[in-house]
């Protein structure tokens, strides 16, 4: 990543005019935004275009989730798309993880670094009691997260999506420079909405996140541009 521990805002809009609209409120800053389902499967790929011309960092987040050959072939389509971050479910397993790489690099450009490809471990949405008892994983949730950010690492991937509560334990089981990027943020005093592992930006540098990503408190405030520096600030540790 080249900002080191980014702050990831999540454009979760439904249409181009309205991130038009938002970035107007960051005139002078080259951000690193989420493209996710929401608005890509509304806009396609001229919101890519639109965004790379604006000269911003992107995490396409499409979770991709089948079986291997498809997904290979998928992430070598994207991979054309020159985005800087790509994911898939870790509940894929290994071959599926293996085809991701295999495609992101055949789809890459000769002489061009392959977008970075991480893992979505558990949705920071999910419960232990809802892995239990729904998705009937049996076991603790955060050992669950190692598992699969080992199989992961395992498999070739960068890193992987998480909430900041595991972070130590990755850092320390699977390893130190395995990216680790985390949702579920929200300011002291924000609603967790359907967010279930939640944290403040503040706590996830304390506990090592390599990097948050941030919607709702900062794009659904009236003022989006002071939530980011506030969500900046306890990010970087300046209060
Ligand atoms: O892959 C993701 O980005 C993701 C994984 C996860 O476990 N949890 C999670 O919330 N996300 C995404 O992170 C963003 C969080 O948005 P807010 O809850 O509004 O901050 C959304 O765009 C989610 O799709």
């Amino acid at each position: 990543m080249n900002d080191k521990r980014p702050l990831m805002i999540a454009l979760d809009f439904q249409e181009q005019k309205q991130v038009e609209q938002f970035l107007t409120y960051f005139p002078n800053e080259k951000l690193y935004v989420k493209v996710g389902m929401e608005l890509f499967y509304a806009e396609g790929l001229n919101i890519i275009h639109y965004l790379k011309e604006q000269g911003h960092n992107i995490f396409l987040d499409l979770k991709l989730h089948d079986i291997p050959n498809t997904v290979k072939q998928g992430m070598k389509s994207l991979a054309r798309l020159g985005v800087d971050l790509v994911n898939v479910h870790a509940a894929g397993g290994r071959k599926m993880m293996e085809g991701a790489i295999e495609g992101l690099e055949a789809g890459t450009e000769a002489g061009s670094k392959r977008p970075l490809c991480i893992a979505v471990t558990q949705l920071t949405s999910t419960s232990e009691a809802v892995m239990q008892n729904e998705l009937l994983i049996p076991e603790k949730l955060d050992d669950v997260v190692i598992k699969y950010a080992r199989l992961a690492h395992e498999s070739g991937l960068d890193g992987v999506v998480c909430s900041t509560h595991e972070v130590e334990r990755i850092g320390r089981e699977v390893s130190p420079s395995f990216i680790t990027v985390t949702p579920g943020i929200r300011m002291k005093d924000d609603a967790a909405n359907d967010q279930t592992r939640i944290a403040t930006p503040d706590l996830a540098r304390c506990l090592g996140s390599t990097a948050i990503v941030v919607g709702r408190s900062i794009t659904a405030q009236a003022d989006p541009y002071e939530a980011y520096i506030r969500v900046k600030s306890s990010w970087e540790g300046i209060q």
